[in-house]
């Protein structure tokens, strides 16, 4: 597998963009982690989709970033955030969905209307799309049958995918390889299931992440490689190879940093400036 190419003759925008809709009241780092890794991996643009507090927030941390403010009802989106987002999803445009937008348990009904109307643009438009965290925890719940024609890469952790799947932890982690092609089918989707020896399925074909340790165990870490893998998206890979990368970048950018760091004291924000450092050993 190889990195997407870097010709002498180009800008920013021969390297994409993505669009991140991310971040809450609750959890406004999720929104800066996934969308400083899309650059750290070589994305033109990176746009954050959020509410004021969360940009906000992120605009503080990170220059480069570009701001999509949307309408804000409680703690995170409102619907009205449809008719925003409608109009600035082209057909193509690379999207993430789902870091750190609720809390589940805190979920409202407006959210989950909100996310099903958001799941059939993506799919209409046909983008690509990474979809994570409470994305996920909206999608288990919803009525609506979604097939996202294998152009999304699923990223849950082991509870996220018992959701899903309507099943428990334990028995995702008893076979994880066939959880993830299940749900792959299911969902007409790449799955990602994340943990030590991440597995990634399309259909019946799987790989197995060999790289990555536990300094990768820390809240924030998913943020990062929801963004790696958009990124790499944006650069145009298709969505196996780019959530395969997106892995192996993530993991090895865990073990260089837990070289400077431990295991024990890693942060997901050290992430992103490893994952370049990585992205400079792979070339
Ligand atoms: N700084 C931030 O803003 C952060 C925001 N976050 C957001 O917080 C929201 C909630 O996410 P959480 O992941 O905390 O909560 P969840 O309710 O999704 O699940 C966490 C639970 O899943 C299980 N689990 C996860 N990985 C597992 C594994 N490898 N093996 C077995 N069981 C496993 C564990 O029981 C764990 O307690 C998401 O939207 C997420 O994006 C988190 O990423 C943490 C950091
Ligand atoms: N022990 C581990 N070994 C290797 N990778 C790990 C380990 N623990 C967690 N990871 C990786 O770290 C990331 C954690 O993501 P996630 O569970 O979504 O956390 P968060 O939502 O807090 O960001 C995943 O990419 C997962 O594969």
């Amino acid at each position: 597998m190889h990195l997407p190419c870097r010709p002498a003759d180009s800008n920013k925008s021969t390297f994409g963009s993505v669009l991140n809709i991310a971040g809450s009241v609750h959890f406004r780092g999720a929104a800066y982690l996934s969308t400083v890794s899309a650059l750290r991996v070589g994305a033109g643009y990176a746009t954050l989709a959020a509410i004021p507090p969360v940009i906000d927030a992120v605009a503080a941390k990170l220059s480069e970033a570009i701001f999509l403010p949307l309408p804000q009802d409680g703690a995170t989106i409102s619907r009205d955030a449809v008719f925003t987002l409608s109009s600035q999803i082209k057909s193509g445009t690379i999207c993430s969905f789902g870091c750190g937008i609720s809390a589940l348990q805190n979920a409202s009904v407006n959210l989950s209307e909100t996310t099903d109307e958001l799941l059939n643009i993506f799919i209409q438009k046909r983008t690509p799309l990474v979809l994570d965290a409470d994305g996920l925890n909206l999608l288990a719940k919803s009525p609506i049958s979604f097939r996202f024609g294998n152009r999304c890469v699923m990223t849950p952790h082991p509870m996220e995918l018992a959701r899903l799947l309507h099943t428990d932890v334990e028995q995702i982690q008893k076979n994880r390889l066939d959880a993830a092609r299940e749900a792959s089918k299911k969902y007409e989707a790449i799955v990602l299931l994340k943990g030590h020896r991440t597995v990634i399925a399309l259909g019946e074909h799987g790989e197995i992440n060999e790289t990555g340790n536990s300094a990768l165990a820390k809240a924030g870490s998913g943020d990062c490689l929801t963004g790696v893998i958009a990124g790499l998206l944006a650069q145009k890979m298709e969505p196996f190879d780019a959530a395969v990368l997106g892995a192996h970048i993530h993991g090895l950018a865990g073990e260089m940093a837990s070289k400077d760091f431990s295991e024990y004291g890693v942060l997901a924000s050290d992430l992103p400036s490893y994952i370049a450092r990585i992205i400079r050993d792979l070339k």
